[in-house]
């Protein structure tokens, strides 16, 4: 078949210009986003700002006009504030402590009326694309269900612990207001698929772990899905954040510059495939 695209109907792409980006946060994931930035690993998209704990009203306003969008990686009470200052200012927000949702009955308490949007990465997990369609295809006779497994240090268990223990067993929304550094990927799969009161969450703590296990169980009338993560730690993050979720926000920096959400592979002309590394 003969394609009938005017060479005008394209957008022109390298003129679009690079997506500007500011960070909300310092730490683990914080600084790997915005290393990535710089290095380049970002296709299409520039650092403009790190904002810190410690940043000025007018560092945070300043940092919000220049940005096209924001990452969150600063924790609830960082997203509890910026989500409705962001989204409100017109800027979309990448958030990466959407444990935040757990405080709200419905998102749209926080998010209010926009315009900006809140992105939810998928962070320490994988595999939202096939559960949210899943979820569209039905959610009556569906079932998710998310187990967490950490050393007791990156859970603030302090007890000497010498086989794993099931310290929690309950709905997403729970886990993340009991565990609500630890529990943010539990929300993103509720969020994407069943909500935050029909996901059911476990957190093991393992003393023999060295990485984060997540196992994530699914089950309805389209079908049957077993995924098992092993993640690589952030080495500053007290053994606390999978190392994944930052590359998780430069791939939703790279979808939002490409038009097509996480999940899509876009390949285009005259651009790197998606994932593959740039080179300067
Ligand atoms: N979605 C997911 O799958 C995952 C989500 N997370 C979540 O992502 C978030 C970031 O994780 P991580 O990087 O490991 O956490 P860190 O504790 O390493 O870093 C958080 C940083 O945010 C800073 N901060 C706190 N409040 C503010 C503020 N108001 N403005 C700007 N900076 C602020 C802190 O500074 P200071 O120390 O000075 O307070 C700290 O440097 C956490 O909420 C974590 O639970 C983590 C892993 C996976
Ligand atoms: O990093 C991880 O493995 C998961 C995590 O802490 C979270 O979901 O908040």
């Amino acid at each position: 078949m003969t394609p009938h695209h005017s060479p005008s109907a394209r957008p022109d792409r390298a003129s679009v210009p690079p997506l500007a980006v500011a960070v909300i946060g310092a730490g683990a994931i914080g600084t790997a986003v915005a290393e990535a930035l710089e290095n380049g690993d970002v296709p299409g998209a520039r650092l403009v700002a790190v904002l810190r704990s410690g940043s000025t009203r007018d560092e945070v306003d300043a940092a919000v006009d220049a940005a096209d969008v924001l990452v969150e990686a600063a924790g609830v009470e960082a997203a509890e504030e910026f989500i409705p200052r962001v989204t409100g200012a017109g800027k979309d927000v990448i958030v990466c402590s959407c444990g935040v949702f757990a405080r709200h009955e419905y998102p749209q308490d926080l998010i209010g009326d926009g315009p900006g949007r809140v992105l939810v990465p998928a962070g320490a997990v994988g595999g939202l694309d096939v559960l949210a369609a899943a979820a569209r295809a039905g959610t009556d006779e569906a079932a998710l269900r998310h187990v967490t497994i950490k050393s007791p240090a990156a859970l603030g268990i302090r007890q000497t612990l010498d086989t794993p223990l099931e310290v929690f067993r309950g709905s997403a929304r729970e886990a993340a207001l009991e565990f609500p550094r630890t529990s943010n990927a539990s929300v993103a799969l509720a969020l994407a698929t069943l909500g935050l009161d029909r996901v059911e969450a476990i957190v093991v703590a393992d003393p023999g772990v060295q990485r984060t296990r997540h196992v994530v169980e699914w089950e309805s009338p389209v079908g049957r899905y077993d995924m098992r993560f092993e993640n690589a730690v952030d080495p500053d993050s007290g053994g606390r954040t999978s190392a994944i979720t930052a590359w998780s926000v430069a791939g939703v920096l790279t979808s939002i510059r490409a038009g097509a959400g996480p999940g899509v592979v876009v390949v285009a002309a005259a651009r790197p495939v998606e994932g593959a590394r740039v080179t300067p």
